[in-house]
């Protein structure tokens, strides 16, 4: 039987970090992989196609060109979805080559094929062809989640579908009922409605996004309104199903009935009300580990679960569910497991958001709403980027960043962005409330010209000035 120092199930980022990180640590690690392919939902049917279709789509449309240059700058008239998943599947094609190429370089031995526990310590491998037991010290279990598909709702992949399914369409729809006004279900609508498609989205709670700032999850529901992107928020979904109508001819559409009575159609439905995870195959009750009604893990600070030497890190553990968060979850479990306690401090409460919607949306730190319920004294400033050289070159009119400066110390408490490269400019607040700046840090320190970081020092300004009333 082999015997590994550290195993790893799936390969997502949370499983790839981990066992690069193992390696590093001179450890024998082997990496297992149920599906044909390297990646998980991050390479596969999550971030990498969904970021590629969206620069597809803004790209080919033109769209991020519009303000500055008219609308005149369409690349290509007709978009077909073979232009849309070509490029995606160039970005994925190579993605697969850095992960291989990492692991190989690394020594890191790559198994294909569905993982379960036979016992404490071992753990059976098993596809098409061979069945293996192996044995390990340590184990990391990465394997993700995947969409929720209730039984209630007919999926047939073309018509009626989950984000796994969208970027295999076979061609583009005239018209797209979301259910879900979650990251997944408002980032496919804005690509959607950019490639012309006409959405109607769906959302059972009154507002999108309800973890933003409020004063950008405004802003980003008038965006996605002025995109032609029709609202239904506070209502559900009651029941879906295939339709027939003659208008003519025969039409296929897609029905969803509302609990409040309206009636939606389409040509297509995107199913898109959170994630469900993949435990119950694992075996889990061979080593004594339960997990909840959604099939998540729980884990204490260092990624351990219940038995100390079978951790779990990423999406099986819930919150916050980010391909970010769970590379960084990865390796400090396995640091954690080999006894590496020099892992640097992480605050957990300080990773960013990034929504790649059209526009982008970007936060880290503390919303108005939440300092408000805190009773922490805080002044907004706020930059527009129409009043930032950088924006203007752009085209971007409506972009907008805020910092939230605490009344006092002046330190920053939230940074929220919305618009052209929020999800980029972001990080320089980050480092700043990590490192416990405050607002005359972007004062006192120069930026070039013309970018929006300049957007920083706007608000900083914005911020200090009205604080200056209140002293
Ligand atoms: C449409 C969409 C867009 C997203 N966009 C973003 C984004 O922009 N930014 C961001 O940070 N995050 C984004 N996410 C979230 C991100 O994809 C996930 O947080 C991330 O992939 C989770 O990583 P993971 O390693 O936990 O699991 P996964 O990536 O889900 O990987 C788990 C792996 O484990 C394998 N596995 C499962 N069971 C077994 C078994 N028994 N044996 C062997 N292998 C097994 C699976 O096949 C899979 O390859 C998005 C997700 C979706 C769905
Ligand atoms: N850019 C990113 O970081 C990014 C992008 C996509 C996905 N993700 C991750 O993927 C995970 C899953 O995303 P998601 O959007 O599927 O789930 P979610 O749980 O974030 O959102 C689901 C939404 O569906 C709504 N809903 C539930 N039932 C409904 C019904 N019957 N009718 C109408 N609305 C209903 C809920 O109110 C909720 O707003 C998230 O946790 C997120 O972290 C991240």
């Amino acid at each position: 039987m082999k015997h590994y120092d550290c195993i790893i199930i799936g390969t997502g980022p949370a499983g790839q970090k981990g066992a690069i990180q193992a390696a590093k640590l001179g450890k024998r690690v082997a990496i297992i992989e149920k599906n044909p392919v390297l990646g998980g939902a991050q390479i596969n049917t999550g971030t990498i196609p969904s970021k590629a279709l969206r620069e597809a789509a803004l790209y080919l449309t033109g769209a991020n060109q519009r303000g500055l240059f008219g609308a005149t700058q369409q690349v290509k008239k007709h978009i077909t979805i073979a232009d849309l998943t070509a490029i995606s599947q160039q970005v994925i094609r190579h993605e697969w080559e850095v992960i291989r190429r990492q692991f190989e370089r690394n020594g890191v031995e790559l198994l294909w094929g569905r993982a379960e526990f036979e016992g404490p310590h071992l753990l059976r491998v098993q596809n098409a062809d061979s069945t293996e037991v192996l044995e390990a010290d340590k184990f990391l279990i990465t394997v993700g989640t995947k969409p929720a598909r209730p039984s209630s709702v007919p999926f047939n992949e073309q018509t009626i579908f989950t984000s796994d399914e969208i970027i295999c369409l076979d061609r583009l729809p005239k018209t797209m009922i979301v259910v879900g006004g979650g990251v997944i279900g408002v980032e496919y609508a804005c690509i959607m409605a950019t490639l012309g498609v006409r959405v109607t989205l769906v959302e059972g709670s009154n507002r999108l996004l309800g973890f933003l700032d409020r004063e950008i999850s405004d802003a980003f529901q008038y965006h996605m309104r002025q995109k032609g992107i029709t609202l239904r928020l506070g209502e559900k979904v009651s029941k879906i199903e295939e339709i027939e109508i003659q208008n003519g001819k025969f039409h296929h559409l897609v029905q969803a009935q509302l609990e409040s009575g309206k009636t939606l159609r389409a040509e297509t439905l995107l199913y898109a009300v959170g994630r469900q995870g993949v435990c119950k195959a694992l075996g889990l009750d061979k080593v004594g580990i339960e997990f909840d009604d959604r099939e998540r893990l729980m884990v204490n600070e260092q990624y351990q679960t219940n038995v100390d030497y079978i951790y779990a890190a990423g999406d099986v553990i819930g919150f916050p569910s980010l391909a970010s968060t769970a590379m960084e979850q990865g390796r400090r479990a396995v640091c954690h497991a080999f006894g590496v306690c020099d892992v640097g401090n992480y605050n957990t409460q300080l990773f960013p958001y990034g929504i790649y919607a059209v526009p982008e949306i970007s936060m880290v730190g503390k919303t108005e709403e939440q300092l408000t319920a805190e009773g922490i004294p805080y002044e907004s400033g706020v930059a527009h980027y129409r009043e930032i050289a950088r924006g203007k070159l752009l085209g971007d009119d409506s972009g907008m960043l805020k910092l939230l400066i605490h009344q006092e110390t002046h330190k920053i408490l939230g940074v929220h962005a919305i618009g052209t490269g929020a999800t980029e400019l972001i990080h320089i607040g980050q480092a700043v409330m990590a490192l416990n700046g405050d607002a005359e840090f972007f004062i006192n320190n120069v930026f070039n010209f013309p970018t929006l970081a300049e957007c920083y020092k706007v608000a900083a300004y914005n911020g200090l000035n009205k604080l200056n009333h209140v002293r």
